[in-house]
Formats: structure tokens, C-alpha cells, sequence
């Protein structure tokens, strides 16, 4: 049955991808802003250098002390501590301090300048001191931090070889840079859109777009022979689904119901149809996840992505690495060694003059290295059956020019839309996967809603809010925001015509399960056989039988006004600007902390159990609390723990106050995440007065169910003081 479409669905296509070109420029913007990093050049004082550090935007008191040349031709340094400043004597001048610089980050180099030298440097430049080349972390060691110069498109210096010569014999600085590939490859993809002909549109934009309608394939499940016999029903009914399908398909994934695992067998049969594929999710893991598990299979598989933010276990499979290791690489293999042994010889130079020589052939050869790689990895890319990038990493030079007959999203209800766009707007026919009722991805720009209730002034305090905005009361054709993705619209737009969902779940007690099933699922989600019952006491190794081993569902009741929440800033100047202002609750935290200490006494280890909370104040305030004491448990936020699990999740929910105000609780999406992280054991600390009577339904309907399901404690404040003391 075809779906009529109304007119007033209809969206002009040009206005929409303006309106999203603005938005990106507002969401880039509030992002430097909030890392204060945009106008960070070279010449920041030695304090706000320790700042950044402190809140993961650097890595200072460094020297250059090797140079080679890595994957893609690129030059890699290593960069150690500065024994000049680290403590003599000691073996800790030969480390790093703590800081938050990761493999994959994108930095720039920046030279300590000395007051004196900073204004001879002013006076000849005329804008301060110079900043030193961009590249790629592609590892940290306690000890040294190695980075790659020279990934294309990302601005660098005009003469990098230059560039990271002056390195030496410097005292450096690393800052993490915000990532701007993919501001600018969606901006170049809205403003392809927005000027697109209307003649030019794919059958797919004008679906996505309610330009035409579509309608429910019609599939026989018997004429499909399934790779992986283990398939449940749904998940063959998705696969089917998806296949019959001419455009569009979206596979609604509940936690845990093996999303990927569907995604994988959709692949080889598309495979065996000989059709091509591109397959795409909005981060380096998303993508590896699905690498890693068609290795196995003969399917031919290209991954397109920097190798150095590549998990290990992928990288035969990086294009990267291919086009060394094929025969087809062998050619440019031999350019890369002349490259190499150049390099080399820039050391040993005497003159000025024989440098600028060396410089000069460098230039050439890597000309001539990339005319040959281009070719060698257009063919790699031509002959392979699956190729995977990043969202963004397919706006590359290494697909420009390929043809897919399918491209799937995973986790594309985590990516923004104009992202999406990046691979879709070439596409013929789209499958994505997902789930909406899981938190959207991070966005920092809100725009003020037209006719939205004003939040009271303490409610907007909140800072570590993703989004507060439900998609669900957000029609898109009222409002384009960034927080209203892709896979929203097409479901609001085209509803059940393309949805099928996986309804068996392989991750929760059934008991853990069903309040989210009947809140958000329809009350269509099935545990499987193997989960279902599984408590902490059934782990395989030594468990004691105790009152929280054999309980799926625990709820310690803070209500009571002895465990108030308060408000969180932080203490050390620019820090508070980089860090923002959080809630916390240190007596709940006490709560967390003895629940903890039950479970890891009988016999649970701490590495099968984390904690999660939705605010950063009270992060930092149980990692004081337990980080010491157990360094193999898991303490993270709710939002970064989507798409995780563990045996035991202890989730602290923090509000605790005379007015039930609960903030960016009230979002259901981020509830839904915290409490279907865990398999075997959900311990809920909370204030249910605070929660029941915010006026939010779904917080009162979960009170209410925990009150009449779960295992109820009351703490006793007096006694946890005690103990504490
Ligand atoms: N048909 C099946 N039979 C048995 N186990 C399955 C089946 N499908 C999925 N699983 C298991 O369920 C778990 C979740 O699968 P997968 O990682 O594919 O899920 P996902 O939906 O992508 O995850 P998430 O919910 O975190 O997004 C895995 O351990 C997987 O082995």
C-alpha cells in the first residue's frame, strides 16, 4: 500500500539545507567557543598551557626526539618529555604527566616562545607567534606521544617537511584541535544540495524529502537462504525487508537486539546479489564493529579511514595499508622508499643550499607518490564487494567517482542529517539502522524553540546536557534542528511503509527489560531464552548468594531531603569555562559507594560492573570516591555509555530538591540508555520524591514501577556518615 503524502509534508529542498548550512555554522561555532580554543594561538601563558592539559585539550613540556616516515607517506614524530623541565634525578622526568590526548586526536605542534622571543616574533610577523603543523596522534605511551603530519585537507602548513624541522631542538606544546574535516565536508554537501537542479534529485532524495511516497515491500522469508542459521525471526524479517525493499529501509534496533548481527548477514546477501556496498556510522568504532565482523568472511572489504584511527584488528583491511601490501601497491612502494632515504639525508646536509635541494626533490616525489597511490587505491576501492567509512571519511577523495548500488548507516540515529548526506546524496537505495529512542547525537547550538514553555532559571543550568528536545514533539516540518536526525524524519514521514524492528533482546533480565519495553517498544520486546533469568549468582565464576546477587532490580529510595543534591563549579579559574557547571550529590554518591562494596564482597568483580550517572559534578565525585579503591570498575556518563554493557549498572540519578526539579532527566531517551546497559543486576539510587512528582509521566511511571518491582532500600544517612568518618 502506497502512503499518500499531504503537500504541507512537502519540503522545499533548497530552504532546508540553507537552514542547516546556518545551523552548522552555529554548532561549529558554540563548539569552539566551549573548548575556548578558537582564538588559543602559540604564544598562551604557561598556566593557561597547564589548564588545557588539565581539562584534555594538551599535552605540554615536550620535545621532538625522532622523525620517520609513516603510512601514506607521512613524516611521524615522536615526542617525549622535556628533560629540561621534568624532575631531575627521578624517573618521572621520562614521563608524560596525565592529560587527555588520545590516538586519533587531531593537534597542532606549537613552540614554547620566551617573552623576548615572542616579540621579536611579533614584530616580524606582525599577528604573534607562528603556529606549527597539524597531524594525527597515532600513539600515546606513557612516555611519548607519536604524531602523524600531512593528512590531506587538513590545512597544513604549506611546506610541512619545513615545517617539522623547525621542531627541533624546541621546547613544544601539543593542542587538540576541533576536528573541522567534517564541518566542512557537511557544508560543502548541504550547499551541493541546495543548489541541486530539481531534475537532478535521486529517487531517494525525493523520498526523504516527501517529494514522492513509497510503500511496504512484499517479501517471501522461504526464498532467502541465511547465511548464520542462529537468525531470530525478526531479525530475518528485517533482512528480507531490507532486500525487497527499492529505496529505503529503516531497521528499528532496541538495545541488545542485535542490530549489527542483522546488518552483517544483509551484507553478504546483498554480496551474493552482487551488488556493491557502502557502509557507513558516524564513528571509527561503529564501523571497525562491522570490519571486524565480516573479516571472517570471504567478502572483499575495503576500509577507508586514517589508519592511526583504525582499531589493530582491522588494519589489513585499511586502504591504507593495502595499497602497501598489495601487488598493486608495489609500485608505490618503491616511491615511498625514496622518499624515506631523502628524509633521511635532510640530517646530514651542510648548507642552506643542499637543504633547499633536498626539499625540492621531497616535493616532487611526493607528487609523484600520490599520482600513483590516487591510482592504486581507486582500483583497490573498484574491485572490492564492501567498502566502510566513517560519515564523514566518505566524503573523501577515495570515493569520488565509485558506484554503490546499496549504502547502509549504522547507528544512524546517532548522526547529525547533514552528515548522513555526505554518502547519501549520491544513493539509489538507503538502508539505516538505529534507534531513536536512545540519545541523538551530541549537539551544543540550541536554538530557542517558537512557542516553547521558558524552563525556570536553575533548569537551564544544567551543562551537560547532549539535548533536551523530543523528536517526538518536534515535527520537522515546524522545525529543522540539528538535533532532529535523519532517521526521525523519515520515520515521522513515512512511518510503518519502511520501519521493521528487532524485538529479541540478548542483553537483559526480563525483568530489567520490561519497563522499557512497555514505556517505548510497545511492550514488543522478548528476552531471549539464554538471558532472561540470568542473575549475578549465576556468573560463571565464585558468587555468594546475597540479597543483591539475587535481585535483578534494586532501587535505594533517597527521598527524604538527607541526601540533597547541589550545585557543582568548579574551582580553578579558566578550568570552570572549560569544564562547566554540573550537579552533584555527594550522600547519594556514599549510597553508590556501599552498593559497590556489596556486590564486589560477594564475589562480583569490579570490572562486570559500572557506574554511570548523567552528570559530570557527580562523575568526578564518585571517581574521588572509588576510582582508588577500584580501579577496574567502570565509572562513565550516561551518555557515554550508550552502546555499552555490563553484569551490574548502578546508575545515580542526583536530583534531590524541595521544587522536583530534575533537569535533562526528563529526557526519556537518556533514561532508556541508563537503565538497558545492564544483563543481570539494575541498581537505581534516586529520590523518587524528587522524580515522581517532577510532573514528568514517563520519571513517575518508572517510580511507580520500580516501587512496585524492584528490591526497595532506604538509606540511612546517620550511618553512612559514620562509616565514612
Ligand atoms: N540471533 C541471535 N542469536 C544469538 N545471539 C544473538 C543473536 N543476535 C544477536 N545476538 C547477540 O546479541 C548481542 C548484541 O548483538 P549486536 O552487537 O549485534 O547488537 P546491537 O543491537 O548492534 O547492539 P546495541 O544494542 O548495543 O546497539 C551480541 O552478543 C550478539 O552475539
Amino acid at each position: 500500500m502506497a502512503l499518500h503524502i499531504d503537500r504541507k509534508d512537502q519540503f522545499p529542498i533548497p530552504t532546508w539545507a540553507e537552514k542547516q548550512l546556518d545551523l552548522i555554522d552555529k554548532e561549529q561555532e558554540a563548539e569552539a567557543n566551549s573548548s575556548k580554543l578558537a582564538g588559543t594561538a602559540a604564544s598562551v601563558s604557561p598556566s593557561t598551557r597547564r589548564t588545557l592539559q588539565a581539562a584534555g585539550y594538551a599535552l605540554t613540556g615536550l620535545v621532538l626526539s625522532q622523525c620517520r616516515t609513516g603510512m601514506g607517506g607521512r613524516v611521524v614524530g615522536e615526542f617525549t618529555p622535556d628533560p629540561a623541565i621534568s624532575a631531575a634525578g627521578t624517573d618521572e622526568k621520562l614521563r608524560l604527566g596525565s592529560h587527555g590526548i588520545r590516538v586519533g586526536d587531531v593537534v597542532r605542534v606549537n613552540t614554547v616562545t620566551s617573552g623576548a622571543a615572542k616579540n621579536k616574533e611579533k614584530e616580524k610577523s606582525g599577528d604573534g607567534a607562528r603556529d606549527g603543523p597539524e597531524g594525527v596522534v597515532t600513539r600515546v605511551s606513557d612516555k611519548a606521544a607519536w604524531i602523524a603530519f600531512g593528512q590531506k585537507g587538513m590545512g597544513r602548513p604549506k611546506d610541512e617537511d619545513e615545517a617539522i624541522e623547525q621542531l627541533w631542538s624546541k621546547k613544544l606544546w601539543i593542542l587538540k584541535l576541533a576536528n573541522d574535516v567534517t564541518y566542512r565536508r557537511m557544508k560543502q554537501t548541504m550547499t551541493k544540495l541546495k543548489e541541486m537542479k530539481q531534475k537532478a534529485y535521486t529517487n531517494f532524495i525525493e523520498i526523504a524529502f516527501g517529494h514522492s511516497s513509497t510503500s511496504r515491500p512484499e517479501y517471501n522469508m522461504d526464498e532467502v537462504q541465511f547465511v548464520d542459521p542462529s537468525l531470530n525471526d525478526s531479525q530475518k524479517h528485517a533482512i528480507c525487508f531490507a532486500l525487497a525493499s527499492k529505496d529505503l529501509a529503516l531497521i528499528h534496533g532496541p538495545p541488545g537486539t542485535g542490530k549489527t548481527h542483522t546488518l552483517i548477514e544483509l551484507i553478504l546477501q546483498l554480496v551474493q546479489r552482487k551488488q556493491r556496498v557502502l557502509v557507513c556510522g558516524p564513528s571509527n568504532i561503529s564501523v571497525d564493529n562491522i570490519v571486524e565482523r565480516l573479516a571472517p568472511t570471504k567478502v572483499l572489504v575495503v576500509r577507508i579511514g586514517h589508519p592511526a584511527r583504525l582499531l589493530p584488528s582491522v588494519l589489513d583491511h585499511s586502504l591504507e595499508v593495502l595499497t602497501q601490501t598489495s601487488d598493486a601497491g608495489g609500485i608505490v612502494k618503491d616511491v615511498r622508499k625514496e622518499i624515506d632515504a631523502k628524509q633521511a639525508s635532510i640530517r646530514k646536509t651542510k648548507t642552506g643550499r643542499e637543504r633547499k635541494a633536498i626539499y625540492n626533490d621531497l616535493k616532487s616525489l611526493r607528487q609523484e607518490f600520490r599520482e600513483r597511490e590516487s591510482k592504486c587505491v581507486h582500483d583497490l576501492v573498484r574491485e572490492s564487494s564492501v567498502a566502510l567509512a566513517t560519515l564523514h571519511g566518505a566524503g573523501g577523495h577515495q570515493l569520488k567517482q565509485q558506484q554503490f548500488d546499496v549504502m547502509i548507516i549504522d547507528e544512524a540515529s546517532q548522526a547529525l542529517e547533514a552528515q548522513c548526506w555526505i554518502p547519501l546524496i549520491s544513493a539509489k537505495k538507503v538502508i539505516l539502522a538505529g534507534d531513536h529512542l536512545q540519545l541523538p547525537p551530541t549537539v551544543k547550538f540550541k536554538e530557542p524553540v517558537k512557542g516553547a514553555k521558558k524552563s525556570s532559571g536553575k533548569e537551564t543550568k544544567d551543562s551537560d546536557s547532549a539535548t533536551t528536545t523530543n523528536p517526538e514533539d518536534n515535527k520537522w516540518t515546524q522545525n529543522v534542528s540539528l538535533e532532529t536526525t535523519l532517521f526521525d524524519r523519515l520515520l515521522s514521514m513515512h512511518g510503518s511503509e519502511v520501519k521493521t524492528m528487532l524485538t529479541t533482546q540478548y542483553r537483559m533480565h526480563e525483568k530489567i527489560m520490561n519497563f522499557p519495553s512497555d514505556q517505548l517498544y510497545e511492550s514488543k520486546l522478548i528476552a531471549a531464552e539464554a538471558v532472561k533469568a540470568r542473575l549475578l549468582i549465576d556468573l560463571p565464576y565464585d558468587v555468594e548468594d546475597t540479597d543483591d546477587t539475587r535481585e535483578p532490580l534494586v532501587l535505594w529510595d533517597t527521598q527524604g531531603g538527607d541526601f540533597p543534591e547541589k550545585s557543582e563549579t568548579n574551582d580553578i579559574g579558566n578550568k570552570e569555562a572549560l569544564l562547566g557547571e554540573s550537579k552533584s550529590n555527594e550522600m547519594e554518591a556514599m549510597v553508590v559507594a556501599r552498593h559497590v562494596d556489596n556486590l564486589v564482597d560477594a564475589g562480583v568483580r569490579p570490572e562486570d560492573i559500572a557506574v554511570i550517572t548523567p552528570y559530570n559534578g557527580q562523575l568526578a565525585v564518585l571517581s574521588q570516591m572509588l576510582r582508588e579503591r577500584y580501579p577496574d570498575l567502570e565509572l562513565g556518563s550516561v551518555d557515554g555509555f550508550q552502546g555499552r554493557e555490563k553484569e551490574a549498572i548502578v546508575v545515580s540519578l542526583v536530583r534531590s530538591n524541595d521544587e522536583h526539579e530534575v533537569g535533562f532527566l526528563r529526557d526519556k531517551r537518556r533514561l532508556n540508555v541508563a537503565m538497558t546497559r545492564p544483563k543481570r543486576h539494575l541498581c537505581v539510587c534516586g529520590d523518587s520524591e524528587t522524580l515522581g512528582r517532577s510532573g514528568v509521566k514517563f520519571l513517575k511511571d518508572w517510580m511507580s514501577f520500580l516501587e512496585e518491582h524492584a528490591d526497595l532500600r532506604y538509606p540511612d544517612a546517620g550511618d553512612l556518615l559514620q562509616s565514612s568518618a
